[in-house]
């Protein structure tokens, strides 16, 4: 039995804007009210997911959600038609509409935490939708996150749907971007890393000043119990407070994972050096943390090149690529670092940039657009196949992007009505295209 990880990116979708919505992200507020360009942000996301299929990783793509979000703007209050909807959101809740459009689905690493069926007690892929309650925008995705998950991962032999985690700041759940797996060989049981921000029921534990801390650890045991995980194949660590106040606001802006490697920057994790001993006590055999030092990259340079929201992925010859945004060439400090690192005795051995700027302003790099699922053969050859991205679907995603999807959109044309016929009319065809079924509200 062959196993790999798979990477599911999301597309990017029709209503893709900068609005400032994410405090403590620094990006997305830096780059508040900018032209955004949702055409060029899908394609560039494309082309990242391709280059990596071409490279032959088992690469999968997730649908966008459903924007404007017209139900959420019903459920608190306002009626009419859907024009009616828009305009009076945009009158007398303009931040609301805001939130219920973005196109935030896109960064996949939030969908949800996976736990591969090599970990779990009864063998199968356990999947469980992040709640996002930290942010309004982002905690109106879960529902349909579950949908669309579901729609890819059927077969209930190989794959169990969790619902999200309650809606309260105490089991603030990021997904992904905050759970990393550890292992020899992808089909090998391995240790899963929970990192959480605060510990929500404890006053006395410490946490940012500045910025909210999104994950809490109550969330990460919440979703290890779910998981059917155990105290041997888990370790929570605590992100350091100091630097979600400088912008990190997720563990994977300093730190990624894959197989035996776990290369973060030195001052991401509180007690460090007990908990990377507790990781090498419970995986067996090598490991290699490659951490980097403060002197060499410092947090600001971290957070502006993305150094860390990086794909780090295994090569068919069993070493190490690091798939980068192109922002990291662009730093002197991190372009040298890496330089430096491919002449190291260390798994990684090369490095690819990739243009995905459209995604990076919103402070999402490489890592942020993908969904890891460990899987074996037998996994894979049950999953909805139409998601898998090869020559035939790249082509019609790109030709479906062009179709569809405008060059140029700022925050004030979210009201437009023209806005949610042009989303429906392309969404209603991608699901057909990715054979989804009925994943949105406006086809139930
Ligand atoms: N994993 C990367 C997530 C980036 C995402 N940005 C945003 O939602 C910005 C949206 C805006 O400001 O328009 C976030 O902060 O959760």
């Amino acid at each position: 039995m062959k196993h790999f990880e798979a990477n599911f990116d999301g597309l990017v979708g029709p209503t893709h804007n900068y609005a400032g919505l994410s405090f403590g992200n620094v990006a997305s507020l830096n780059n508040a009210a900018q032209v955004a360009n949702p055409k060029a942000a899908a394609k560039q996301g494309l082309q990242k997911a391709k280059a990596l299929a071409d490279m032959g990783m088992v690469q999968g793509m997730l649908a966008p959600q459903e924007r404007p979000d017209l139900h959420t703007l019903r459920r608190i209050g306002f009626n009419g038609t859907d024009k009616e909807v828009l305009q009076k959101a945009a009158e007398q809740a303009p931040a609301v509409l805001r939130a219920c459009c973005s196109a935030s689905s896109m960064w996949t690493a939030n969908a949800a935490t996976v736990s591969p069926s090599a970990d779990t007690h009864d063998g199968r892929v356990h999947f469980t939708p992040a709640n996002l309650v930290d942010k309004l925008h982002r905690s109106i995705e879960p529902q349909t996150t579950g949908n669309i998950l579901k729609a890819i991962f059927s077969d209930s032999r190989y794959f169990v749907h969790h619902q999200h985690l309650p809606e309260h700041s105490s089991f603030g759940d990021e997904g992904a971007a905050n759970h990393t797996r550890l292992c020899q060989e992808y089909g090998h049981a391995g240790v899963e890393v929970f990192v959480y921000g605060q510990e929500a029921t404890n006053p006395q534990a410490i946490k940012p000043k500045k910025f909210p801390a999104r994950q809490t650890l109550e969330a990460s045991q919440a979703i290890a119990r779910l998981h059917r995980l155990d105290e041997d194949n888990t370790v929570f660590i605590q992100q350091n407070p100091e630097v979600i106040d400088q912008g990190v606001f997720h563990n994977d802006v300093i730190a990624v994972g894959n197989r035996n490697v776990l290369f973060h920057h030195e001052q991401a994790f509180v007690d460090t050096k007990a908990k990377l001993a507790e990781i090498r006590a419970k995986l067996e055999g090598d490991i290699h943390f490659i951490e980097v030092p403060t002197a060499k990259v410092s947090i600001q340079d971290a957070v502006k090149s993305y150094l860390f929201n990086t794909q780090l992925l295994s090569m068919s010859d069993g070493k190490m690529v690091i798939i980068a945004p192109t922002d990291c060439a662009e730093n002197p400090a991190v372009k040298a670092y890496l330089d430096e690192l491919l002449t190291l005795d260390t798994p990684i051995q090369k490095v690819e940039y990739f243009d995905v700027k459209q995604s990076m302003q919103n402070g999402g790099g490489p890592a942020c657009l993908r969904l890891r699922v460990a899987m074996n053969d037998a996994e894979l050859t049950a999953i909805n196949q139409h998601v898998l991205l090869n020559d035939n679907l790249f082509t019609r995603l790109n030709a479906w992007v062009d179709k569809h999807y405008r060059d140029r959109l700022l925050p004030a044309d979210l009201a437009d009505p023209q806005l949610i016929v042009e989303s429906r009319t392309a969404l209603d065809e991608l699901t057909q295209i990715m054979k989804l079924g009925s994943v949105y509200q406006f086809q139930r």
